[in-house]
Protein backbone atom coordinates (compact mmCIF):
# COMPACT_ATOMS: atom_id res chain seq x y z
CA UNK A 1 0.00 0.00 0.00
CA UNK A 2 1.43 3.56 -0.40
CA UNK A 3 1.94 5.35 2.68
CA UNK A 4 3.93 8.72 3.41
CA UNK A 5 6.55 8.99 6.07
CA UNK A 6 8.28 11.66 7.20
CA UNK A 7 10.72 13.39 5.46
CA UNK A 8 13.34 12.22 5.87
CA UNK A 9 12.84 8.76 7.78
CA UNK A 10 13.71 10.72 11.14
CA UNK A 11 11.91 14.20 10.45
CA UNK A 12 13.36 17.68 10.39
CA UNK A 13 12.87 18.47 14.09
CA UNK A 14 15.36 15.06 14.75
CA UNK A 15 17.88 16.27 12.75
CA UNK A 16 19.68 18.51 15.27
CA UNK A 17 20.94 14.94 17.07
CA UNK A 18 23.19 14.39 14.01
CA UNK A 19 23.63 17.61 12.45
CA UNK A 20 23.64 20.53 15.26
CA UNK A 21 24.03 23.34 13.10
CA UNK A 22 19.93 22.74 12.39
CA UNK A 23 19.65 25.10 15.23
CA UNK A 24 22.67 27.58 14.08
CA UNK A 25 22.39 31.26 13.47
CA UNK A 26 21.28 31.72 9.86
CA UNK A 27 19.05 27.76 9.08
CA UNK A 28 16.74 27.94 5.96
CA UNK A 29 13.97 28.21 4.84
CA UNK A 30 12.34 31.20 6.56
CA UNK A 31 8.92 32.93 6.88
CA UNK A 32 9.63 36.13 4.71
CA UNK A 33 7.27 39.24 5.48
CA UNK A 34 6.88 41.17 2.67
CA UNK A 35 6.13 44.41 5.11
CA UNK A 36 9.12 44.08 7.15
CA UNK A 37 11.94 43.18 4.49
CA UNK A 38 13.78 46.21 3.40
CA UNK A 39 14.03 47.49 -0.22
CA UNK A 40 18.13 48.16 -1.17
CA UNK A 41 18.35 50.08 -4.29
CA UNK A 42 21.95 48.90 -4.18
CA UNK A 43 20.68 45.47 -5.30
CA UNK A 44 21.06 44.58 -9.02
CA UNK A 45 18.70 42.65 -10.74
CA UNK A 46 19.81 38.94 -11.52
CA UNK A 47 21.91 37.78 -14.42
CA UNK A 48 20.29 34.22 -14.92
CA UNK A 49 22.38 32.89 -18.59
CA UNK A 50 21.51 28.84 -18.45
CA UNK A 51 22.47 26.79 -21.67
CA UNK A 52 20.27 23.82 -22.19
CA UNK A 53 22.99 22.09 -23.73
CA UNK A 54 24.82 21.66 -20.32
CA UNK A 55 21.57 19.79 -18.68
CA UNK A 56 22.56 15.76 -18.31
CA UNK A 57 20.23 13.62 -16.42
CA UNK A 58 17.36 13.75 -14.35
CA UNK A 59 17.26 11.79 -10.81
CA UNK A 60 15.14 10.40 -7.89
CA UNK A 61 17.98 10.92 -5.50
CA UNK A 62 15.50 9.78 -2.38
CA UNK A 63 14.05 13.02 -1.10
CA UNK A 64 13.37 15.14 -4.08
CA UNK A 65 13.78 15.12 -8.03
CA UNK A 66 16.41 16.83 -9.71
CA UNK A 67 17.66 17.38 -13.03
CA UNK A 68 21.68 17.65 -12.82
CA UNK A 69 23.94 20.33 -15.16
CA UNK A 70 27.45 19.61 -16.42
CA UNK A 71 29.39 22.44 -14.38
CA UNK A 72 32.54 22.35 -15.76
CA UNK A 73 32.13 25.61 -17.80
CA UNK A 74 30.82 28.95 -17.23
CA UNK A 75 27.84 28.27 -20.00
CA UNK A 76 24.97 28.13 -17.00
CA UNK A 77 25.82 30.78 -14.72
CA UNK A 78 24.22 33.20 -12.13
CA UNK A 79 25.73 37.09 -12.27
CA UNK A 80 24.48 40.11 -10.55
CA UNK A 81 21.72 40.21 -8.15
CA UNK A 82 23.14 40.35 -4.53
CA UNK A 83 26.18 38.12 -5.22
CA UNK A 84 29.44 39.34 -6.74
CA UNK A 85 31.78 36.84 -9.14
CA UNK A 86 30.22 34.03 -10.79
CA UNK A 87 28.22 31.21 -9.79
CA UNK A 88 28.03 28.31 -11.65
CA UNK A 89 24.49 25.86 -11.74
CA UNK A 90 24.99 22.70 -10.50
CA UNK A 91 21.26 20.92 -10.04
CA UNK A 92 17.44 21.76 -9.65
CA UNK A 93 14.82 20.39 -7.80
CA UNK A 94 11.58 20.62 -5.71
CA UNK A 95 9.97 20.31 -3.13
CA UNK A 96 6.04 19.94 -2.54
CA UNK A 97 3.37 18.47 -0.23
CA UNK A 98 1.23 15.77 0.35
CA UNK A 99 -1.70 17.81 -1.16
CA UNK A 100 -1.81 21.59 -3.12
CA UNK A 101 -2.26 23.52 0.34
CA UNK A 102 1.33 22.78 1.60
CA UNK A 103 4.92 21.90 -0.23
CA UNK A 104 6.65 25.07 -0.30
CA UNK A 105 9.71 25.57 1.92
CA UNK A 106 9.41 29.31 2.15
CA UNK A 107 6.50 31.07 3.13
CA UNK A 108 5.30 34.17 2.42
CA UNK A 109 3.71 35.98 5.38
CA UNK A 110 2.57 32.69 6.45
CA UNK A 111 1.39 31.64 3.05
CA UNK A 112 2.03 28.13 1.89
CA UNK A 113 2.49 27.25 -1.66
CA UNK A 114 2.31 24.06 -3.24
CA UNK A 115 5.87 23.80 -4.20
CA UNK A 116 8.73 25.44 -4.56
CA UNK A 117 11.69 24.79 -7.42
CA UNK A 118 15.15 25.73 -5.88
CA UNK A 119 18.31 26.19 -8.64
CA UNK A 120 21.30 25.77 -6.72
CA UNK A 121 24.24 27.22 -8.23
CA UNK A 122 27.93 27.70 -6.57
CA UNK A 123 30.55 30.30 -6.58
CA UNK A 124 33.42 29.95 -9.07
CA UNK A 125 35.79 31.66 -6.26
CA UNK A 126 35.71 28.08 -5.32
CA UNK A 127 37.41 24.77 -7.33
CA UNK A 128 34.59 22.63 -6.93
CA UNK A 129 31.39 22.01 -6.02
CA UNK A 130 31.81 20.22 -2.64
CA UNK A 131 34.65 23.02 -2.03
CA UNK A 132 32.06 25.65 -2.57
CA UNK A 133 28.89 24.11 -0.42
CA UNK A 134 30.64 24.19 3.27
CA UNK A 135 32.03 27.60 2.47
CA UNK A 136 29.51 30.73 4.13
CA UNK A 137 29.47 32.72 0.23
CA UNK A 138 29.86 29.05 -1.50
CA UNK A 139 26.37 28.51 -2.46
CA UNK A 140 23.15 30.79 -4.42
CA UNK A 141 19.68 29.16 -4.77
CA UNK A 142 17.22 30.68 -6.53
CA UNK A 143 13.93 29.95 -4.69
CA UNK A 144 10.76 29.81 -7.01
CA UNK A 145 6.97 29.77 -5.41
CA UNK A 146 4.82 27.24 -8.00
CA UNK A 147 1.38 28.22 -7.31
CA UNK A 148 -1.92 26.66 -8.53
CA UNK A 149 -3.19 27.86 -11.92
CA UNK A 150 -3.45 27.01 -16.00
CA UNK A 151 -1.03 23.98 -17.01
CA UNK A 152 2.57 24.66 -16.86
CA UNK A 153 3.67 23.09 -20.69
CA UNK A 154 7.61 23.95 -19.62
CA UNK A 155 7.18 21.93 -16.36
CA UNK A 156 5.44 18.97 -18.15
CA UNK A 157 8.48 18.06 -19.91
CA UNK A 158 9.72 17.05 -16.45
CA UNK A 159 6.90 15.41 -15.74
CA UNK A 160 7.04 13.01 -19.08
CA UNK A 161 10.26 11.30 -17.66
CA UNK A 162 8.83 10.63 -14.01
CA UNK A 163 7.28 6.72 -14.46
CA UNK A 164 11.09 6.25 -15.50
CA UNK A 165 12.89 7.33 -12.36
CA UNK A 166 9.47 6.67 -9.70
CA UNK A 167 12.01 5.13 -7.19
CA UNK A 168 14.72 6.51 -5.26
CA UNK A 169 18.48 5.60 -7.31
CA UNK A 170 16.74 5.99 -10.91
CA UNK A 171 18.14 8.20 -12.96
CA UNK A 172 17.92 8.81 -16.97
CA UNK A 173 19.00 10.96 -19.55
CA UNK A 174 17.69 14.43 -19.93
CA UNK A 175 19.00 16.67 -22.15
CA UNK A 176 18.64 20.05 -23.98
CA UNK A 177 16.16 20.82 -21.17
CA UNK A 178 16.52 24.64 -20.26
CA UNK A 179 16.10 25.83 -16.90
CA UNK A 180 14.93 29.95 -18.02
CA UNK A 181 11.56 28.14 -18.82
CA UNK A 182 10.88 27.84 -15.11
CA UNK A 183 11.37 31.13 -14.24
CA UNK A 184 8.87 33.65 -13.74
CA UNK A 185 8.84 36.90 -16.21
CA UNK A 186 9.50 39.14 -12.97
CA UNK A 187 12.83 38.47 -11.12
CA UNK A 188 11.76 40.82 -8.58
CA UNK A 189 13.13 38.57 -5.03
CA UNK A 190 14.07 38.96 -1.49
CA UNK A 191 17.24 37.72 -0.36
CA UNK A 192 18.92 37.08 2.99
CA UNK A 193 21.75 34.47 4.34
CA UNK A 194 20.64 31.43 4.71
CA UNK A 195 21.43 27.31 4.60
CA UNK A 196 20.80 24.43 3.38
CA UNK A 197 17.17 23.02 3.78
CA UNK A 198 18.44 19.39 4.28
CA UNK A 199 21.22 17.99 5.66
CA UNK A 200 23.99 18.51 6.26
CA UNK A 201 22.45 22.03 6.28
CA UNK A 202 25.21 24.00 5.87
CA UNK A 203 25.07 27.51 6.31
CA UNK A 204 26.51 28.18 3.00
CA UNK A 205 23.69 29.74 0.71
CA UNK A 206 22.21 33.26 -0.16
CA UNK A 207 19.00 32.68 -0.79
CA UNK A 208 17.42 34.02 -3.72
CA UNK A 209 13.79 33.84 -3.50
CA UNK A 210 11.28 35.57 -6.35
CA UNK A 211 8.39 37.35 -5.60
CA UNK A 212 6.34 36.29 -8.11
CA UNK A 213 5.19 32.52 -8.39
CA UNK A 214 4.89 30.34 -11.85
CA UNK A 215 2.16 27.81 -12.59
CA UNK A 216 1.65 24.47 -12.08
CA UNK A 217 -2.34 22.48 -12.56
CA UNK A 218 -3.30 20.10 -9.95
CA UNK A 219 -3.14 17.20 -11.85
CA UNK A 220 0.87 18.44 -12.69
CA UNK A 221 1.30 18.32 -8.73
CA UNK A 222 -0.68 15.13 -8.59
CA UNK A 223 2.37 13.88 -10.67
CA UNK A 224 5.18 14.53 -8.37
CA UNK A 225 3.16 12.78 -5.61
CA UNK A 226 3.55 9.90 -7.64
CA UNK A 227 7.39 9.72 -7.10
CA UNK A 228 8.76 7.37 -4.25
CA UNK A 229 10.89 7.67 -1.36
CA UNK A 230 11.85 4.06 -1.71
CA UNK A 231 13.87 1.88 -3.89
CA UNK A 232 12.81 -0.86 -6.13
CA UNK A 233 11.37 -3.75 -4.03
CA UNK A 234 11.16 -1.62 -0.90
CA UNK A 235 7.28 -0.66 0.71
CA UNK A 236 6.29 1.82 -1.63
CA UNK A 237 6.74 5.06 0.34
CA UNK A 238 5.30 8.40 -1.67
CA UNK A 239 7.39 11.43 -2.02
CA UNK A 240 5.52 14.38 -0.19
CA UNK A 241 5.91 16.78 2.22
CA UNK A 242 9.78 16.44 1.34
CA UNK A 243 9.67 20.27 2.85
CA UNK A 244 11.40 21.79 5.93
CA UNK A 245 9.28 24.30 7.94
CA UNK A 246 10.34 28.04 8.58
CA UNK A 247 13.55 28.22 10.68
CA UNK A 248 14.22 31.27 13.09
CA UNK A 249 14.90 34.56 11.58
CA UNK A 250 17.70 34.74 14.67
CA UNK A 251 18.23 38.64 13.95
CA UNK A 252 19.00 37.93 10.00
CA UNK A 253 17.22 41.39 7.73
CA UNK A 254 15.42 39.75 4.55
CA UNK A 255 16.16 42.77 1.87
CA UNK A 256 14.17 43.22 -1.27
CA UNK A 257 15.10 44.18 -4.43
CA UNK A 258 11.94 45.85 -5.32
CA UNK A 259 9.60 48.54 -3.62
C1 LIG B 1 28.72 18.38 -0.22
C2 LIG B 1 27.34 18.32 0.40
C3 LIG B 1 26.36 19.11 -0.45
C4 LIG B 1 24.95 18.86 0.02
C5 LIG B 1 23.99 19.83 -0.65
N1 LIG B 1 23.73 19.44 -2.02
S1 LIG B 1 22.76 20.40 -2.87
O1 LIG B 1 22.68 19.86 -4.18
O2 LIG B 1 23.20 21.75 -2.73
C6 LIG B 1 21.17 20.33 -2.17
C7 LIG B 1 20.54 21.53 -1.82
C8 LIG B 1 19.27 21.53 -1.27
S2 LIG B 1 18.50 23.05 -0.86
N2 LIG B 1 16.95 22.76 -0.55
O3 LIG B 1 18.62 23.88 -2.06
O4 LIG B 1 19.15 23.57 0.32
C9 LIG B 1 18.59 20.36 -1.05
C10 LIG B 1 19.20 19.15 -1.39
C11 LIG B 1 20.49 19.13 -1.95
C12 LIG B 1 21.07 17.79 -2.29
O5 LIG B 1 22.22 17.50 -1.90
O6 LIG B 1 20.37 17.01 -2.94
ZN1 LIG C 1 15.70 22.69 -2.04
Amino acid sequence: SLRSSSFPPAGPQKWVENFPIADGVRQSPIDIVPGQASYDAGLKPLTLKYDPSTCLDILNNGHSVQVTFADDTDSSSLTDGPISGLYRLKQFHFHWGASDSKGSEHTVAGTKYPAELHLVHWNTKYTSFSEAASKPDGLAVVGVFLKIGGENPNLQKLLDAFDTIKSKGKQTSFENFDPSTLLPGCLDYWTYDGSLTTPPLYESVTWIVCKEPISTSSAQMAKFRTLLFSADGAAQDCMVDNYRPPQPLKGRTVRASFK
